[in-house]
């Protein structure tokens, strides 16, 4: 049995926490492969490390004096090895380190790298494995992507059969130039590892008793999730659960190894189980969890016949592909439609688009809505279940948030709402406490009715674009 087990930076924050990993990790013999983010919050209003190193990068660049700041970070690292008795060199390491960040030696990649790679070493010779420097295994393209294939050929070649520690969040080039994942990435580096070892299953340990079928920074007390299947998973992480990053799905998915997210605080309890079981069973909860992002733009599109016009869809969206911008959603009605973005993805480009729009499909009348929030309730079988998607827009409407838009995935896990961003934390509220709590069920006539005003309101909402 090989198991991966991450543990995330709120997991690795302090001394406690790398006593609480140790227990942990000596608790099972399986656990042999471990990856390690840099230190996280130790506290609420505490920054992270790879936060403080970024910005070190950021004085750097400005001339500015962040001696302060590598003081704060090297005073994190020598309090864990001081507290555990650890022999790791760490106060001359760190000063090579900030040396080479005062000759501006280092690329930004390489210096926020080292916030996992000193705790990796760290809790490599506290958990007494030998270290596996991420940089001689994890493979990139100079385009900044994974070589995956590469990847997997090194770390047979590489890694150590009796187990090892890895930092996680960043690789290296052939040439050796540091590159990182996306921030969260930690998370994608242990399930590469899982995929790459064929594991037969990878533990993300982290602050929370898995996934929780609503953020609990939004939402009180939410119920965890015990089993979810890989793409129900995806569509939460994608759209905002951000317990896991929603790129490391993909690999242990294609190898099909099930993920277990589990809390490092509380170990015994049962956490959630991600796999692609996908059969239903009735007294299951209809849904299984409720996210969202801000920062979305709607561009509405009005063209009376537009049904009738061959190529009118394509010739709009190919004007948001010459702006290189990914298109997230297209809800569409008889004579319009709108074309959903990210807000950071058109922050420079919108009204640009928007005139390409006016000048090359002529439409008769377009408007952008630029305070849009997503909403997506995720679940099984949704659309088979009578009632749910009126349950969702009553729950809504009875907290007065309005629907912008909608749209709804054709494999039908999910459903998505447009509110107003001011509406996005009550809209989750709403939404959680319509399917958590049988007192706000509501009856059937309610649901029918608001499924109606709510297939109106949706109709009407191209009608209304001025
Ligand atoms: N649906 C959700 N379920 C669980 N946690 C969530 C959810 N949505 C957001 N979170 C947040 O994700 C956090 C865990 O992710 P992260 O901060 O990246 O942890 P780590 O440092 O362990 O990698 C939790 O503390 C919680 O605040
Ligand atoms: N340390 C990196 C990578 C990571 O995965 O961190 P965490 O496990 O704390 O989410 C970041 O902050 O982005």
């Amino acid at each position: 049995m090989i198991k991966i087990a991450k543990f995330g930076g709120s997991s690795v924050a302090d001394a406690k926490h790398f006593k609480q990993i140790k227990r942990i990790v000596e608790a099972d013999p399986s656990r042999r492969f471990i990856v390690v983010s840099a230190c996280g919050r130790r506290w609420k209003s505490d920054a992270k490390v790879t936060d403080l190193l970024y910005l070190v990068s950021a004085h750097m660049r400005y001339h500015v004096s962040c001696d302060d700041l590598l003081e704060d970070i090297g005073s994190r690292f020598f309090a864990i090895a001081d507290e555990l008795g650890l022999s790791y060199p760490i106060r001359e390491e760190y000063a090579t380190f900030c040396e080479r960040v005062h000759a501006g030696e280092l690329t930004q990649e390489e210096l926020v790298s080292r916030g996992e790679y000193f705790t990796g070493r760290l809790m490599a010779e506290y958990l007494d494995l030998p270290f596996l420097d991420a940089a001689d295994v994890v493979a990139f393209h100079h385009d900044g992507t994974l070589a995956m294939e590469r990847t997997e050929a090194l770390i047979q070649e590489r890694g150590i059969p009796g187990g090892f520690l890895m930092p996680g969040f960043y690789g290296a080039t052939r040439e050796g130039r540091i590159m990182l994942l996306d921030r969260g990435g930690g998370d994608i580096s242990g399930s590469i590892l899982a995929k790459c070892l064929g594991a037969d299953l990878y533990e993300n340990w982290t602050d929370v008793s898995g996934f929780l079928s609503a953020d609990p920074r939004i939402v009180d007390n939410p119920q965890p999730i015990g089993r979810i299947t890989y793409s129900e998973l995806r569509e939460l992480s994608y759209m905002g659960a951000s317990v896991l990053h929603e790129e490391a799905v993909f690999p242990v998915m294609e190898a099909g190894i099930p993920i277990a997210i589990k809390n490092t605080n509380r170990p015994q309890d049962p956490g959630t189980i991600i796999s692609d079981r996908d059969d239903y069973v009735s007294d299951e909860p209809i849904i299984t969890g409720v996210t969202g992002k801000r920062d979305f733009v709607a561009v509405h599109i009005l063209k009376d016949h537009l049904t009738n016009e061959i190529g009118y869809y394509r010739r709009v969206l190919s004007i948001f592909e010459r702006y290189r911008v990914s298109v997230e959603h297209i809800p569409s009605g008889i004579d319009s439609f709108a074309v959903v973005v990210r807000g950071e993805d058109v922050k420079d480009s919108l009204w640009s688009i928007v005139a390409d729009i006016k000048r090359e499909v002529e439409p008769d009348k377009i408007k952008v809505v630029d305070d849009l929030a997503l909403v997506s309730t995720v679940g099984r079988n949704m659309v088979g279940r009578p009632g749910v998607s009126g349950s969702l827009f009553a729950a809504l409407g009875q907290e007065g948030v309005s629907i912008r838009m909608m749209s709804q995935g054709s494999d039908e896990i999910n459903i998505i709402v447009g509110v107003r961003d001011s509406d996005f934390e009550r809209a989750i509220r709403a939404i959680y406490r319509a399917f958590s709590d049988g007192d706000h069920l509501l009856e059937l006539s309610d649901l029918k009715r608001a499924e109606e005003e709510a297939r109106i309101e949706t109709a009407g909402l191209a009608q209304r674009v001025e």
